[in-house]
């Protein structure tokens, strides 16, 4: 193996990877609600709610926010752009799908002074698809900035394409999204120089530095940019142990801790359990996808295997079904996310790949067909639904007694009450969109 040792999928453990979801019977011809407005935007917009041109952005940068829709920043865009275009060291923490992105887009294209042939801004994050999907962000409020180049580096594409945009000075990028692996392996044959980096992006930071081999390499690219330099660390769950860990990277960092974890749950989103046997999840998926409307839904597996063979099995049932993790080639991955964003598929069935960040503005409905292994991801997973303040719909099946723990922990590390899934369903108008 080559330099490709970065194609390492952090959030995509195979856990129980020889287990194939259990055959279904049942035909079916899901016809899921045909898609319908969202719900209104901006619930979590304070009354005394500032508006974007109070934060003095430049002219482009408040032009490209008035065509993405945004007319309120949420309450950590309030908090936080302010601050981050200071040019301090930050850690922010908020609930899932509030944009905590545009925070960081937004301060980063404020502050960036672009250089040809020199890199300026470092964000990583740790799925290729959050990657991607920053890169878009990027994308979208740069619009009016026609002199900033951003572009995307992650593993499993071929690197020598990589090494062709950076050693181009035309080409090479002043804003580089990447995961860990690949900036680390550009990095290390001295492809990529990050000598003139003036801020320093971790999406999903927990994440990345949770893992000691992923938080090695976010240390090595971190190395190579100069000490002086503004560093912004983002996730909606920080744990009192990373926390010191966060504040290695940075000076005198200013915290934000938009809501506490027992404030963390989405409003919008109704979430229950099922209690059963392994053997009828399937059974259940199915009647679950055919009796309950949705616009969208996310089903979370916890094996690429299981994810293939869930797929395939409700494929064969008839519903529009694609599926996501790491075992498939990165071209496909891209593919298949689009083509899920895009709307040309209702379900997605997927591991921990897309259990943080991805943001898919219709899915409405999150199934844990295999609980997650603790509060964390369940709370990351759950807020795949109900993005930016919308209703939604999370289901999560229990089936053995470790559930019954990870469960017990949501509910006291939250403080919520995940009650059993009505017998008699749950009616469409108090998850759907109006
Ligand atoms: N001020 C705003 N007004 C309207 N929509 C917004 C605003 N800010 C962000 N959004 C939209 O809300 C969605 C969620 O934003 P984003 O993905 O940045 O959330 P996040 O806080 O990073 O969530 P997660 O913790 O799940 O990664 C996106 O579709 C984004 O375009």
């Amino acid at each position: 193996m080559s330099h490709e040792e970065d194609l390492i999928d952090y959030s995509d453990e195979e856990v129980g990877g020889n287990e194939p979801a259990v055959a279904s019977n049942g035909k079916k011809n899901a016809e899921p609600a045909a898609a319908t407005n969202v719900d209104k935007k901006g619930s979590y917009v304070g009354i005394h709610s500032t508006g974007f041109r109070d934060f003095m952005l430049h002219p482009p940068l408040v032009r490209a926010i008035g065509d993405c829709g945004f007319e309120h920043p949420s309450e950590v865009q309030q908090k936080c752009i302010p601050q981050a275009m200071l040019g301090g060291d930050i850690i922010c923490q908020a609930k899932s799908g509030l944009g905590k992105t545009a925070v960081f887009v937004l301060a980063t294209l404020q502050q960036i002074e672009p250089v040809d042939g020199e890199v300026s801004v470092v964000v990583m994050c740790h799925t290729r698809e959050l990657a991607y999907q920053i890169r878009d962000e990027y994308n979208r409020f740069s619009k009016y900035l026609p002199n900033i180049r951003t572009g995307v580096f992650y593993g499993g594409t071929p690197i020598k394409t990589d090494q062709e945009v950076i050693k181009n000075k035309d080409t090479c990028p002043h804003i580089i999204v990447g995961t860990p692996g690949r900036l680390k392996a550009l990095v290390r044959d001295k492809i990529l120089r990050l000598g003139s980096v003036r801020m320093f992006v971790l999406d999903e930071c927990d994440k990345m530095l949770d893992q000691p081999d992923m938080r090695g390499d976010v240390q090595d690219v971190f190395r190579a940019t100069p000490p002086q330099k503004q560093v912004m660390m983002f996730s909606a769950t920080l744990s009192e142990e990373i926390k010191p860990i966060c504040r290695k990277f940075m000076q005198n960092p200013t915290e934000h801790y938009v809501d506490e974890d027992t404030k963390l749950t989405l409003h919008g989103l109704q979430q229950y359990y099922i209690k059963l046997e392994e053997k009828e999840k399937n059974r259940k998926l199915n009647d679950l996808l055919d009796e309950l409307s949705f616009n969208q839904a996310i089903v979370f597996v916890k094996s690429t295997s299981r994810a293939t063979e869930l797929n395939k099995l409700l494929v064969e049932c008839n519903f529009p079904s694609t599926c996501v993790h790491s075992g498939i080639s990165q071209e496909e991955r891209i593919r298949r996310y689009k083509e899920f964003k895009d709307f040309k598929k209702r379900i997605c069935v997927a591991t921990d790949v897309f259990g943080r960040g991805i943001d898919i503005e219709r899915i409405n409905l999150a199934i844990n067909y295999d609980l997650s292994n603790d509060a964390s991801s369940y709370l990351h997973r759950v807020g795949r639904a109900g993005r930016f303040g919308t209703k939604g719909l999370a289901v999560s099946f229990v089936s053995t007694e470790q559930d019954q723990e990870v469960l017990k922990e949501i509910e006291k590390r939250f403080e919520v009450a995940l009650p059993e899934f009505p017998k008699e369903g749950v009616a469409p108008e108090t998850y759907m969109a109006t």
